[in-house]
């Protein structure tokens, strides 16, 4: 077995045991690399300057800063990326799961290029890694130094076995290509390009094809020159003209191409001074090969600036050429160096037309004051990306695809767009054994009734909520038993399809912890708000988060003389609350959590799905001042309680968001007893084990079904469709408030207040949002006690009462 074979074969090997996959495992070897280029920075730096001499700076600012960027985006919404993500549905499917599961696809080959040598290498890793997969890394031969730091390094931080590194030229890439890889990423001009394709077509295997070609860079007379010229001087001459998005010339209308000159040779003195040879932040070129091409380059063109080379050293100073030709030598091929080539054309049109009768290009750049011609060359032309009035920085934009478009390449990259590259997003469809009567219209005997039926489930898409999905499961119900014209398949209560719970050990699946982080250091309540703090109270949440400006937010007063009577809203059916457990409770900064197993499920109470819960949390007031989030009448509570679910299979709040009803949340507001709730005490207790920020502690033994009534005593509620009452108050809640209230005497509520502090230190009471306005919403209160007939009339009774109460479903 050849070196290379053995190295796919141990990746393979170690892929097949699985360990890629974990999510955490993924997350470990991010944090290794992150590890890796703060502790290597110099050594990195040190064979990048023998390399291309660059300088450290420019390394760090050209190459490892970026990778930064990247491992933390990855690191940081790895979860959120590598959970299904729910999609819309049709019709048809509407009482079904369908969400997309990204997928590792298996061992991927990154072969890298010579000029960003740690940028066009790490970076795929990145997502390689991110995305679950094992990956063979091939550093280009041409950068000797860093090659060789790679080989040596890499194996020191990440799994050796998982992500081999693989030295060596064009035959060891060879061999390399005639293994069979999941997925080939491949940087590198574009012949190799085209060899590569041809190697990946024998096994089938993806590509993406990070190429180069010419950038053009169109200069509008009615621009500010002195910008636009030290702009492109920057673009063309950073790592000498070696960037694969380099503007490789400049097209502009002859009476501005003299100030176009000046203007460069301005911007070359600034940056690099008179004498770039000594200046530390001018490069080389890579090797005498590539210093020869470029040189041979010059035959037939005017020099208007720069010229001076000396072999030996690999130096080309920044070089400006004017009057070119279109067929001169520069012109035929991507100059990959600090050559400047500019071409007289009439002005927007002729750019246009001669950018278009070229290959498209990786990168393309437009500088002008006027946005008809900026609108004009987008619309006009086509390339992998665009830049107006400025060169180069889209690359830094994460949440920007990078990749190129017919020679320029295939595929794209970064942030999200890495993952999903090396993903396979695959579909999945989970529909229950039952309704089986709505499936008879694409069961034969074909007929043209049922074709109309299924035209119009099929081509109608839906994204109503869950109101509107209730009413249209009953249509779906009625049509069933239309196009059968025969009594319709029972309903089954109990799927048969089981999920595994996502993110299985997350203490808090609501909402990531960074998230948290990002939030809480935000936001403020009213009763933490001072003067001179720069924290938000409620009234500005709205301003950073805007959401909390909109018009489904929570808490709401309840008019009770004005709640509309539902007798389509059953009890609920709660799973595990008997259950005795340990909790972990956590101050959050802004109030307690005490957090819930995802094996406490809740279903029925009309909510639309199965849901599991996360945590439940308490608000309260202060010094004998009520602090309910909820008001009835008016009436503010001492203390209220919610219990956060969240909808199956969502794995978080990111993902439940755009659900009207992805959290379900339970509501319980408690009254003054005068003798002590016993049931409270040991959370009572364990808040004071949890005074600070960030500290936790253990309720062991605890029972759910302890403080709250059993599901059978909770058939009276409210129901609303509402939002978070914490920033960023996202609009996707079932609210249930139930009338039963809670008891809890006012020395455990004066023991409750006085136990925690904010995240600023001060004392933590009074955490309510005040009450938001209705917006026209509708609240409902349950029937207790309303019979409840079968399943179709169930359906139909809900879908009659919520389709004439759009308010519900604004
Ligand atoms: N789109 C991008 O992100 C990007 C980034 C950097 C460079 N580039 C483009 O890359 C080009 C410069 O890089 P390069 O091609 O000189 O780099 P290179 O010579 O380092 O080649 C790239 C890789 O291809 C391998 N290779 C070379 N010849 C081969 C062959 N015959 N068979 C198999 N493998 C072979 C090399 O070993 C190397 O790993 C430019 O066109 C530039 O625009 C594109
Ligand atoms: C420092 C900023 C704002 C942007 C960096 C732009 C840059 C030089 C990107 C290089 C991208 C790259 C790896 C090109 C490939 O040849």
């Amino acid at each position: 077995m050849s070196r290379e074979q053995q190295a796919v074969a141990r990746a393979r090997k170690a892929f097949e045991t699985g360990r890629s996959k974990s999510v955490e495992h993924r997350i470990r070897q991010l944090k290794n690399l992150q590890r890796l280029f703060t502790e290597k920075q110099s050594v990195i730096s040190a064979a990048v300057k023998k390399d291309l001499n660059k300088s450290e700076v420019g390394t760090q600012l050209y190459e490892t800063l970026g990778l930064e960027g990247e491992l933390n985006t990855a690191i940081n919404h790895l979860k959120e990326w590598a959970a299904p993500r729910p999609v819309e549905k049709n019709l048809l499917t509407i009482s079904d799961t369908v969400y997309i599961k990204p997928e590792p696809l298996g061992v991927v080959l990154i072969i890298g290029a010579w000029n960003y040598p740690w940028a066009v290498t790490i970076q795929p890793l990145i997502g390689a890694i991110a995305a679950g997969n094992a990956a063979v890394i091939k550093p280009s031969e041409v950068c000797v130094h860093t090659a060789k730091v790679m080989e040596d390094l890499l194996p020191l931080y990440i799994d050796k076995e998982l992500y081999p590194v693989v030295t060596g030229g064009v035959p060891e890439t060879q061999e390399l290509l005639r293994q069979r890889f999941d997925h080939i990423f491949y940087t590198g001009n574009s012949v190799v390009g085209k060899l590569i394709m041809e190697a990946a077509a024998k096994n089938l295997t993806p590509v993406t094809l990070e190429l180069g070609g010419k950038s053009p860079c169109y200069i509008d007379k009615n621009c500010d020159l002195t910008i636009a010229c030290r702009r492109v001087a920057w673009g063309k001459y950073t790592n000498c003209g070696q960037t694969c998005i380099a503007p490789d010339y400049i097209l502009c209308e002859p009476s501005i191409q003299d100030r176009v000159i000046e203007e460069v040779k301005k911007a070359i003195k600034e940056f690099y001074t008179d004498n770039p040879k000594t200046c530390p932040d001018y490069g080389r070129i890579i090797n005498q090969r590539h210093f020869k091409r470029i040189m041979n380059m010059l035959e037939g063109s005017t020099v208007a600036a720069g010229g001076d080379n000396e072999e030996s050293d690999c130096y080309i100073a920044p070089t400006v050429l004017r009057d070119v030709k279109p067929e001169a030598k520069v012109m035929q091929e991507e100059i990959f160096g600090p050559l400047l080539p500019i071409l007289s054309v009439s002005g927007l049109d002729e750019a246009i037309k001669f950018i278009n009768k070229g290959e498209k290009p990786l990168a393309l750049y437009c500088f002008s004051s006027d946005n008809k011609v900026i609108n004009r060359m987008t619309d006009e032309t086509s390339s992998g990306g665009f830049l107006a009035n400025d060169c180069l920085v889209h690359f830094s934009v994460g949440s920007l695809p990078f990749g190129g478009v017919g020679n320029s390449g295939m595929g794209c990259y970064h942030g999200k767009y890495s993952f999903d590259q090396l993903s396979h997003l695959r579909s999945c469809l989970i529909k229950k054994l039952n309704m089986e009567g709505v499936n008879s219209m694409r069961y034969p005997p074909h007929t043209p009734k049922k074709l109309g039926w299924a035209r119009f489930f099929i081509l109608n898409s839906v994204d109503l909520g869950w109101v509107g999905r209730m009413a249209l499961l009953a249509v779906m119900a009625v049509v069933a038993a239309v196009v059968l014209q025969t009594t319709s398949v029972p309903f089954k209560e109990k799927s048969n399809v089981h999920f595994k719970p996502f993110h299985q050990g997350d203490s808090e699946p609501i909402r990531s912890a960074s998230h948290r982080t990002a939030v809480s250091a935000q936001w403020c309540y009213q009763s933490q708000y001072s003067c001179d703090d720069t924290c938000r109270d409620p009234i500005r949440w709205a301003a950073q988060f805007p959401s909390c400006g909109g018009l489904r937010q929570s808490p709401i007063n309840i008019v009770s003389t004005k709640v509309h009577v539902n007798s389509a809203l059953p009890p609920f059916n709660f799973i595990g609350h008997t259950n005795t457990i340990n909790i972990t409770v956590e101050n959050k900064g802004h109030s307690a959590h005490f957090a819930l197993p995802q094996s406490f499920r809740l279903t029925g109470g009309a909510l639309p799905g199965h849901y599991r819960a996360a945590q439940f949390h308490f608000h309260w007031g202060g010094n004998g001042r009520p602090g309910s989030e909820h008001t009835i009448d008016g009436e503010q509570f001492p203390m209220e309680l919610h219990i956060v679910h969240i909808k199956e299979p969502y794995g978080s709040l990111a993902e439940a968001e755009h659900d009207m009803a992805g959290i379900a949340l339970l509501a319980f507001l408690f009254e003054e007893s005068s003798d002590d709730n016993p049931h409270l005490d040991s959370l009572i207790a364990s808040l004071g084990r949890v005074k600070n920020n960030g500290s936790s502690t253990v309720i062991p033994n605890f029972r759910l079904s302890d403080i709250i009534p059993s599901d059978k005593d909770l058939f009276s509620y409210y129901r609303y469709v509402g939002s978070m009452t914490t920033p960023g108050c996202e609009q996707a809640v079932a609210w249930t408030l139930f009338h039963r209230t809670l008891p809890i005497s006012s020395r455990q509520l004066d023991a409750i207040t006085q136990q925690c502090r904010f995240w600023t230190g001060q004392p933590m009471t009074d955490i309510f949002r005040p009450t938001q306005p209705l917006d026209g919403r509708v609240v409902y209160r349950s029937k207790a006690g309303a019979a409840l007939g079968g399943v179709m009339h169930w359906w139909v009774g809900v879908s009659s009462v919520l389709l004439g109460r759009t308010g519900l479903i604004h």
